[in-house]
């Protein structure tokens, strides 16, 4: 459930008198999503999204996000597109919050994606990244490697509750990820959205209708992003064990590739961006397992689940093994 904030009906009916968007038809929260407090809005001129931005969002990265999904909106790229308010504004304030409102995009988020959605996600996410070439604004990555050893400080003995032995098999890949520097390595740089997962992603049929949520956009390698789409697409609950999807992960880069092709130092960087994308979801993971009180509007999602997809990068030594 992802409404921590609630909106009276006094403080919308305020709030939209700034806008020219007519008056509201409907307005329900919507229970998907973790972060944020969303809100479906329908007026008289249209279909919208209206988010109130909680804690976990730094409120001085908003004119970043807000920037990006302007410069993607702007080159017609298939995402919401930031409304503005009569003064030209789009991020306002409403019950003490941030807020901010974006068109409706049409659309479903698969459940089980499958190979042409796959395809499809690449070749999205390449054209994003091409969008985005030109985007002025930059943004650190705020977990990436450098903040890696401070989520996992003090975390051994939680990692150790949900398997034996994996709190040394989890020092290891960050060991591991450290001696190769992959910050070190002079790969293409730009824009990415960082959390493209499934539920971040729209389809029509298996048409890539556009992407959402960029709440983790930053600066960073362009083939990190594959890395971390290789992650949330091409696994599979195998029953007993997690499967790498050779079909569904050799569909999503060659649909990347089939708009950017990638260098040779990309491909040569894949595994150790694998396993580092891994590594950072099961940290976030892990860190919000074991902070999330029982009872919590919020159910967290399984580290196991990326505990699985690195014992799997573990052994991966070429791009080849990804399907590349
Ligand atoms: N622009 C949009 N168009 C259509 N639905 C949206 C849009 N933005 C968000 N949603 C809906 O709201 C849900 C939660 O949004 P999301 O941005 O993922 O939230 P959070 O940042 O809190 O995780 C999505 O799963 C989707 O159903
Ligand atoms: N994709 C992350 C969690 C972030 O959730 P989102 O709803 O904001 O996309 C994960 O799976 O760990």
């Amino acid at each position: 459930m992802a409404v921590y904030t609630q909106v009276s009906d006094e403080a919308l009916a305020a709030f939209l008198t700034e806008y020219d968007l007519g008056a509201p038809l409907s307005f329900k929260g919507i229970a998907e999503g973790v972060e944020n407090s969303n809100y479906y809005l329908e007026t008289e001129k249209g279909r919208y999204i209206l988010t109130l931005f909680e804690k976990r969002v730094n409120a001085d990265d908003l004119p970043y996000f807000v920037g990006l999904k302007q410069h993607l909106a702007a080159k017609g790229y298939p995402c919401p597109s930031p409304i503005a308010a009569r003064d030209g504004k789009a991020l306002r304030t409403l019950e003490g919050r941030p807020a901010l409102v974006v068109t409706f995009l049409e659309g479903l988020s698969p459940r089980k994606p499958n190979v042409t959605q796959c395809r499809q996600l690449g070749a999205g996410m390449a054209r994003m990244h091409m969008a985005l070439a030109d985007f002025g604004m930059e943004r650190a990555n705020s977990l990436g490697p450098a903040s890696w050893p401070r989520l996992w400080a003090g975390r051994e003995a939680d990692a150790d509750a949900l398997q034996p032995s994996l709190a040394d098999a989890i020092a290891g890949d960050l060991a591991a990820i450290a001696a190769a520097k992959p910050h070190a390595l002079d790969l293409p740089r730009g824009t990415i959205h960082a959390d493209l997962f499934p539920d971040n992603a729209f389809f029509l049929g298996d048409t890539f209708s556009g992407a959402i949520d960029f709440y983790f956009a930053c600066t960073d390698a362009l083939a990190y992003d594959l890395a971390i789409c290789l992650n949330a697409w091409a696994f599979e609950d195998g029953g007993a064990s997690l499967d790498y999807n050779f079909s569904k992960g050799a569909a999503l880069i060659a649909g990347y590739e089939s708009v950017r092709p990638l260098e040779a130092a990309e491909r040569a960087a894949l595994p150790v961006l694998c396993r580092g994308a891994a590594l950072r979801f099961f940290l976030t993971r892990l860190v919000d397992w074991s902070s999330t009180p029982e009872g919590a509007l919020v159910k967290p999602k399984n580290p196991l689940e990326y505990a699985g997809r690195l014992a799997f990068h573990r052994k991966v030594e070429t791009a080849e093994g990804y399907g590349a």
